[in-house]
């Protein structure tokens, strides 16, 4: 099994990345793991003190659940991927069955802060945008499809996003093997990365 890492900044693109990547690939020989499942579960809280969490800090993630979730991957057994949502801020009680695939790709927006899972990744990418193509982005999306207005989103950023993006986010990039360039849509860069997989399997 392969498995790839995709991080970067909100709105940065990595979903896209990530479909554009499987669209390019046969079909089931790759499966995805979504950090955003892995919040951790704050059932119980009620929804005033969710709205207050730090989705942008380490901590909000439940790394073990996923390191556990990746080795079991990784030797052959399938797992229950929860399912989140960012309208509740919560976990749906739902689950998506997911077998081991002989790509897997994890993608989020903290995945290279922790040691353990950065070590577990064959490949690693960061996704760049400019932080500004980032909030426009973040800003149309998260209206049209989290719930969100435009007040909630700016004081979000501002308070949080931004800061956290430049305290544990972007000097991930280190750690990356490959950046690829997403201000505007790279399809040579997704064409680079198909042929390192294509390479490695
Ligand atoms: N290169 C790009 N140029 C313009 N819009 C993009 C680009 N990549 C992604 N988008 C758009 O930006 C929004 C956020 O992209 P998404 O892939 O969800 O980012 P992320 O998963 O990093 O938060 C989506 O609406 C997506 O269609
Ligand atoms: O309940 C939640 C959990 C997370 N968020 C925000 O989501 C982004 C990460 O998702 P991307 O798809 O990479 O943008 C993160 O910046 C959190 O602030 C949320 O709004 N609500």
């Amino acid at each position: 099994m392969l498995i790839i890492g995709i991080a970067g900044g909100t709105g940065c693109g990595k979903t896209t990345v990530v479909n554009k990547i499987l669209h390019e690939l046969p079909e089931g020989e790759v499966g995805i793991i979504s950090q955003d499942s892995y919040y951790k579960d704050t059932t119980h809280l009620s929804f005033n003190e969710r709205v207050k969490i730090n989705f942008d800090h380490p901590t909000s993630i439940d790394f073990d659940l996923l390191i556990n979730h990746l080795a079991k991957l990784k030797a052959g057994q399938s797992i229950h991927q929860p399912v989140y949502s960012f309208v509740k801020h919560n976990r749906t009680g739902d689950t998506i069955f997911t077998h081991p695939r002989k790509v897997m790709i994890v993608e989020g927006i903290l995945i290279l802060t922790n040691p353990k899972l950065r070590d577990m990744f064959d490949i690693k990418i960061f996704v760049h945008a400019d932080s500004d193509e980032r909030l426009i982005r973040r800003l149309k999306r998260d209206i049209a499809e989290r719930g969100r207005d435009l007040n909630e989103v700016l004081t979000r950023y501002q308070n949080t996003l931004k800061p956290m993006h430049n305290q544990f986010i972007e000097p991930t990039k280190e750690f990356a093997d490959i950046i690829i360039p997403n201000n505007k849509h790279n399809t040579v860069a997704i064409d680079i990365v198909k042929t390192i997989i294509t390479d490695r399997l």
